[in-house]
């Protein structure tokens, strides 16, 4: 037997007396769990009969109270513990598969032995041994193991910083108890657990990556510095991975006092939610609230407006260009999306402050009972130097109370008469009972019928007024609408809002364009955060303060505003950010907020981290794709080999058509599970898709599908986001197609979804991307 073949026994060794401590403490959990459910059962069964219900006094019913209380709180725990015990269970049981995937040597100084630390994805204490068997992978001393390789080494303890040397690095593939891999690795890494990762076949659903997490990307996962962290990594860097595995860390790090709940992921589209929705569970964690910004924004929008979506305006960019208005809405777009718009609002809000705010009329029964205008010498009557939000709030009470008088003298009203005569037998039986338990009736019966009539009547205006002082409650008096609109409407006004700044030339059109949508009720998705945030900058932002971090995904997306808006609505979060301005694929790309976000934060509160290796695809699908954007002689490939991307001429659609079908057919057939036939747009997708459909098995992605499976798929460019497979066929990879340099971003991060395989097809010529790459990194198929 050799050395290393000894030394591997040795590691079975350990492995099977760790899976047997395992065993044992599963079966302990398991007979604990089981009474624990047998007490939350027996405490449910007989909970009245437990405690004392009594309430024929003031005393007796605080004591039942009590009662109560002590039996509820008392199922509370047992609940609470039964689920601690569940998930123990589960993460033993994970254990018990694969134990750990790591182990280090590390010699502290002073020391005169070595420790050994093994680590998995959750800590295995033995109370017999009283150590560690498996150290959490977040635990502080793990760190070492993702930081260093041989040689010196520190870590940060939660007092002090500690120092030694790291003697041994080992990585482990122990599937079913069983060691598959088990390597060493050298001084200069060369992360044979990583190549052999990179190497498998994708999934529809993302792995986590505990086992071979790159140093830079265990800052971005441990980093607890700044309140704002900006990750930017080319496609494939691991930013998503890395922003998973930092939401496990901080569940793990404050875990007294941090819930998922605590967490929000806005995510590309509901398809990426699925995608990574597995990664927190098989790491024994709660996923957090996953949202896209859509979403976020329907929600606070409610049922005002008919809200278009981001995907909606992005076929319409991709499509539409015949449309006369296409350039103006195109620059409404860019300009509604940048920090000069985003001043014209805040200009705004201002002069509302002095004057120019629109109400709405409360009416009720098809009367005025309140004017705009009253409600506007309310508001204005009160003094400027108070916020918009708290005049408001001034003005609504003030309201309330006029609705109040206003409905004593609605009483005397013919209509409540009528209304009276048509009320319930059991409301007028209640208010014969009010009346009695008031000791009320009298002998004198025309009195008491006076007094009855006065309650019904008061009653009656009061149902009907409930719904006007919810409006005024909720501030609905306020007509955002028309002040929204009022900014395309007055001539002259936004001219004066501008400071320095310049309007698009064709502000005009823009103006028409956006009335017209908002007279119809619909938001354009480029107006729906300017109103949104000029709404909530006159009522007061309806802040969430239960939300303690935010992570936002493919961030070079988002404009200024949108940033500027999510901070005023998170202001007590910290932020994690992560994006690459090469994919920036919207419309209103130049304006991304990426480069503006340090501002809202401050420098100081800020940190930056750049990632610079790519892992998904091979060496030379990145070599290609890099070509072609900016910055891209800095991405550093992982050493894994592939073929070199294909470029192939088709002379027209049938024969297009043919040969992509040809082609999913023989990628399916060399083992690729995922492959995806990326196309510009959702119209793009659907013609291939019809074309295709019987000639490979293959499904349809539209921006409804909330979730994806192996297999062949024809998906849009921009659904593709975030995403990855096995093997990427640009559809029509054509000048024609690809032919404005506002293009190349989305031309780029089509290509960077392949992990292993990448094949181009054109009719007529190739888009210049293509040809602006060295002519050694992809070949030509005849
Ligand atoms: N340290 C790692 N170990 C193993 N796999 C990794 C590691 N880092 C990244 N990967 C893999 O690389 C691929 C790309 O990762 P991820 O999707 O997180 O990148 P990204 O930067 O978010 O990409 P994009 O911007 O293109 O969406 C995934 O398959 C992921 O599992």
């Amino acid at each position: 037997m050799s050395k290393w073949e000894q030394e591997f026994q040795i590691e079975q060794n350990r492995v099977d007396q760790v899976t047997s401590k395992i065993d044992k403490r599963i079966a302990y959990l398991q007979k604990q769990a089981g009474d624990v459910k047998a007490d939350m059962s027996h405490i449910r069964k007989n909970f009245w009969e437990d405690v004392t219900v009594n309430v024929d006094n003031p005393d007796e019913a605080i004591e039942s109270y009590a009662s109560i209380k002590q039996q509820a709180e008392l199922l509370s725990e047992r609940e609470r513990s039964h689920r601690h015990a569940e998930n123990q269970l589960d993460i033993l049981e994970r254990l018990k598969q694969s134990p750990y995937f790591g182990r280090i040597d590390f010699l502290e100084d002073g020391e005169k032995e070595a420790e050994r630390i093994y680590l998995g994805i959750g800590s295995f204490f033995d109370e017999d041994s009283e150590e560690f068997l498996i150290y959490d992978w977040r635990a502080p001393i793990s760190s070492l193991y993702y930081d260093y390789s041989l040689g010196k080494a520190a870590y940060k303890a939660p007092d002090n910083t500690i120092t030694g040397t790291m003697e041994l690095k080992r990585q482990f593939i122990i599937r079913h108890a069983n060691i598959k891999s088990m390597f060493d690795t050298g001084i200069t890494i060369d992360d044979e657990l990583l190549q052999e990762v990179l190497g498998k076949q994708s999934n529809s659903q993302m792995k986590s990556i505990v086992a071979t997490i790159q140093k830079e990307q265990n800052q971005i996962i441990r980093n607890e510095r700044g309140r704002l962290l900006i990750v930017q990594g080319a496609a494939g860097s691991g930013k998503t991975s890395a922003a998973l595995q930092r939401v496990a860390y901080l569940l793990y790090r404050y875990r007294e006092t941090l819930q998922a709940e605590n967490i929000v992921l806005f995510s590309p589209n509901p398809m990426f939610n699925s995608y990574i929705s597995t990664v927190l569970p098989e790491l024994g964690e709660e996923n957090m609230q996953q949202a896209t910004f859509q979403e976020f924004l329907q929600n606070q929008l409610g049922k005002t407006f008919d809200l278009e979506d981001p995907f909606t305006q992005m076929e319409y960019v991709m499509t539409s260009m015949e449309d006369p208005d296409y350039h103006v809405r195109i620059q409404g777009i860019r300009y509604k999306a940048s920090l000069d718009f985003m001043n014209v609002i805040e200009n705004y809000i201002e002069y509302l402050g002095q004057e120019g705010l629109i109400f709405k009329d409360l009416k009720f029964r098809g009367r005025i009972l309140i004017s705009s205008q009253k409600i506007n010498d309310y508001f204005y009557g009160l003094s400027s130097s108070i916020s918009i939000p708290n005049r408001m709030k001034q003005v609504s009470e003030r309201l309330l109370k006029d609705l109040k008088e206003l409905a004593v003298q609605e009483r005397t009203k013919a209509w409540v008469n009528e209304e009276i005569q048509l009320l319930d037998k059991e409301v007028y039986e209640r208010f014969y009972q009010h009346l009695l338990e008031k000791n009320q009736y009298t002998e004198d019966t025309f009195n008491d019928f006076e007094r009855e009539e006065k309650l019904l009547a008061a009653y009656v205006v009061n149902e009907h007024f409930k719904h006007l002082r919810k409006r005024v409650k909720n501030l609905l008096f306020i007509d955002n609408r028309a002040i929204y609109r009022q900014l395309y409407r007055t001539h002259g006004l936004i001219e004066t809002l501008t400071g320095k700044s310049s309007l698009p030339e064709d502000w005009v059109k823009i103006c028409k364009q956006t009335v017209k949508r908002l007279d119809q009720k619909e938001l354009a998705y480029e107006d729906a955060t300017p109103y949104l945030y000029l709404k909530e900058r006159i009522e007061g932002f309806k802040m969430n303060t239960s939300v303690r971090h935010v992570f936002i995904d493919e961030a070079q997306d988002y404009s200024p505003f949108q940033f500027a808006f999510i901070k005023r609505i998170f202001p007590f979060s910290k932020m994690t950010v992560l994006g690459d301005m090469n994919q920036a694929i919207h419309a209103h790309a130049e304006n991304t907020g990426l480069s503006t976000l340090s501002s809202l934060y401050g420098s100081e509160a800020t940190e930056t981290i750049m990632l610079k290796r790519s892992y998904r695809s091979t060496r030379q699908i990145i070599k290609f794709t890099r070509g072609f954007i900016d910055g891209g002689e800095e991405i550093i490939p992982f050493n894994r080999e592939g073929d070199k991307p294909a470029l192939i001429q088709a002379s027209n659609e049938q024969e297009l058509n043919m040969k992509v079908a040809e082609r999913i057919r023989d990628l399916q057939a060399e083992g690729n599970r995922t492959v995806a036939v990326i196309c510009k747009s959702y119209e793009e997708s659907q013609k291939a898709f019809n074309a295709l459909q019987n000639e490979a098995s293959i499904r349809l992605i539209d921006k409804e599908t909330a979730s994806f499976e192996t297999g062949a798929l024809v998906i849009p460019s921009y659904l593709a986001k975030g995403v990855e497979f096995d093997a990427v066929i640009i559809y029509n990879a054509s000048k024609e197609q690809y032919g404005r340099e506002s293009e190349r971003k989305l031309f780029y991060t089509a290509c960077t979804r392949a992990m292993h395989e990448l094949h181009m097809y054109y009719i007529g010529e190739p888009n210049s991307f293509i040809l602006d790459t060295p002519s050694d990194t992809y070949v030509k198929e005849e």
